[in-house]
């Protein structure tokens, strides 16, 4: 594995034990009390970047302060067993950035309900959201439900039908449920809607990996 954060299983292969980790230490402390202020912060000035239109002088300004910021980074970075973005299931999205921030309202081994919101940052054209962030919204929240139906899972394949405008700024409620199983494979439904108005529905296969299995 090669790059800044040397792949995304260092240390499950130096190990030996390959595939996704089966104990995962869910902790609320990793990243201190106000890190999910801190992911927030990161999602409204991503949100801003996507809107402004700073002059040459602040452009700079801030590429200056970022470079700085991300020096700071730089120095605390983790493998993502242990990085709180993305592990922290008691913030919004787990406290991963690139998704919209959802939370749900009930979760369980026949499917979950989220409520969630798209930002600006998920902009695609004309006030709609960009269709790519409606599929990683679905994908993370059909794979939550196969994971608390069957274990850890691997999308194989998730089709996506585009009802109506998906709009920014919105609570929207993400329903996925388990269709049926054959095996190793979960096939699940999911619909997202705007109150009634269905933006778009889902369905998926889900395959339970293998023990080991990547
Ligand atoms: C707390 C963390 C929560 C995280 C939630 C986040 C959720 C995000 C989920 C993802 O985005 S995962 C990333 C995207 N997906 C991938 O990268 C998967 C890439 N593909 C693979 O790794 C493998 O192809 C896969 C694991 C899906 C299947 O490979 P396997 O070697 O394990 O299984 P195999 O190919 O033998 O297929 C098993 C069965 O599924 C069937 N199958 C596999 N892929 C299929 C497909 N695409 N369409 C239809 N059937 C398919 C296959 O025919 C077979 O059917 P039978 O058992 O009846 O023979």
């Amino acid at each position: 594995m090669t790059g800044e954060f040397g792949g995304a299983l260092p240390a499950a292969v130096e190990e030996g034990v390959g595939g996704f980790r089966t104990t995962i230490e869910n902790t609320t402390e990793r990243g201190g009390v106000n890190y999910g202020e801190f992911i927030e912060e990161v999602r409204t000035f991503m949100d801003r970047a996507r809107a402004a239109c700073p002059t040459t002088e602040l452009n700079d300004d801030i590429l200056s302060r970022l470079r700085a910021i991300n020096d700071l980074l730089k120095g605390v970075t983790i493998d993502e067993w242990y990085a709180p973005s993305g592990t922290r299931t008691d913030l919004p999205a787990r406290g991963n950035i690139m998704l919209p921030p959802y939370t749900f309202l009930d979760q369980g081994a026949d499917g979950v309900v989220a409520t969630l919101r798209f930002r600006r940052f998920h902009l695609g054209g004309n006030s709609a959201v960009h269709g790519g962030y409606v599929g990683l919204a679905v994908d993370e929240v059909m794979g939550l439900a196969a994971g608390l139906a069957r274990g850890i899972t691997r999308t194989a394949y998730l089709t996506i039908n585009y009802r109506s405008v998906t709009p920014l700024d919105t609570d929207l409620e993400l329903k996925a449920w388990v269709d049926r199983t054959e095996g190793r494979k979960t096939f699940l439904r999911a619909t997202l809607s705007d109150g009634d108005r269905v933006c778009a529905d889902a369905e998926a296969l889900f395959i339970l990996l293998n023990p080991g299995q990547r």
